[in-house]
């Protein structure tokens, strides 16, 4: 049968770009591009992407497995879905990406860099959401999701959690009781744009949108899955149409906001987070966060818990954030 990822790591050419089940239609739109139509009118367009980063497998594999399920007809389609593998080169050498960040590009910034295959994807993978969520609306769906599975780099006081970004709007009931039944430990309230998928999807598209953290990045084969059952069943209630999952979490659903955007701006920048220090530990007030001629951060609430926490971005880009707990 088809498999979506071992097709996109081959780089090979299709032989047979659409295709049917007895329940759906289902088209390959480019590398690592899988749309799915079931046959029946439906209300809801569902992008869910993976590999933006491409050493981030566990998100990968899970979604694999969903669309393999989709398309043996183990489980029924009853959303409009578009699938992506976000960034096949960077997913072949296990490596965050090859040139550039891809998740900094979106909403047009890919027109900032000097041009290279991820400034291309990034345009193609704007252009096929595109035409998904349009050619979706023409068919009846007027609901849109887009879920970004990611993992982080560094281990987590909170496993799984989740990235809104930031929008004028008030975030979907929907999305955030989706998001409490998939069992995420704390969901991070994005405060500026951004130039990753999911601030593009939900800008552009008005599509419910968070970015998904699952765990720590590991190569291709070594992921504890039974780290992510909930987001797998919350994902696969989606799908399917099916009623949301209980969640199966011992605490509640945390919040916290961004208060500040660390940014790598200065050759000389210097990061005093620790190297071995979790996402989500807390510095107190007067902690000095980073350092660079002209700009030191420090930690301005009485507590603030860092994120992403990694003095080795490119210049330009975020090197941290910091949150407090709403
Ligand atoms: O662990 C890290 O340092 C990064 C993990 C990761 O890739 N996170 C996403 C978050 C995107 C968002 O803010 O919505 C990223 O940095 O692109
Ligand atoms: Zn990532």
């Amino acid at each position: 049968m088809f498999d979506l990822l071992a097709m996109t790591l081959s780089g090979d050419p299709v032989a047979e770009p659409c295709g049917q089940t007895e329940t759906l239609d289902w088209q390959w739109r480019g590398e690592g591009i899988l749309e799915l139509s079931p046959r029946q009118p439906c209300e809801t367009a569902v992008v869910i992407s993976a590999g933006v980063h491409g050493n981030e497998t566990a998100p990968i594999e899970l979604l694999n497995q969903l669309v393999d399920d989709l398309l043996s007809g183990a489980r029924p389609l009853t959303v409009r879905l578009l699938v992506l593998l976000g960034n096949p080169p960077s997913m072949r050498i296990n490596q965050r990406y090859v040139e550039a960040d891809m998740n900094r590009m979106f909403g047009g910034r890919h027109a900032r860099y000097k041009p290279n295959d991820e400034t291309r994807r990034a345009q193609e993978l704007e252009q096929v959401m595109a035409l998904f969520y349009r050619s979706a609306s023409a068919a009846g769906a007027t609901q849109r999701f887009h879920y970004d599975l990611h993992t982080a780099i560094r281990g987590s006081q909170h496993v799984r959690f989740g990235l809104l970004p930031f929008q004028p709007r008030q975030q979907g009931k929907v999305m955030l009781e989706w998001l409490d039944a998939a069992g995420l430990d704390a969901l991070v309230h994005h405060r500026s744009p951004g130039g990753t998928f999911t601030h593009f999807s939900s800008e552009v598209f008005q599509a419910d949108s968070c970015t998904l953290e699952l765990g720590k990045a590991s190569p291709f084969g070594s992921n504890d899955h039974a780290q992510f059952s909930g987001v797998r069943r919350a994902l696969e209630t989606l799908v399917s149409g099916e009623p949301l999952p209980e969640r199966e979490a011992d605490s509640p659903l945390l919040h916290y906001r961004v208060v500040q955007d660390v940014i790598r701006s200065k050759e000389d920048f210097q990061l005093f987070v620790p190297g071995d220090a979790l996402n989500f530990t807390a510095f107190k007030k007067g902690f000095v966060i980073a350092q660079e001629s002209g700009k030191t951060y420090r930690v301005e609430a009485e507590e603030e818990v860092v994120l992403f926490p990694n003095p080795n971005v490119a210049m330009g880009l975020r090197a941290g954030l910091m949150l407090t707990k709403m």
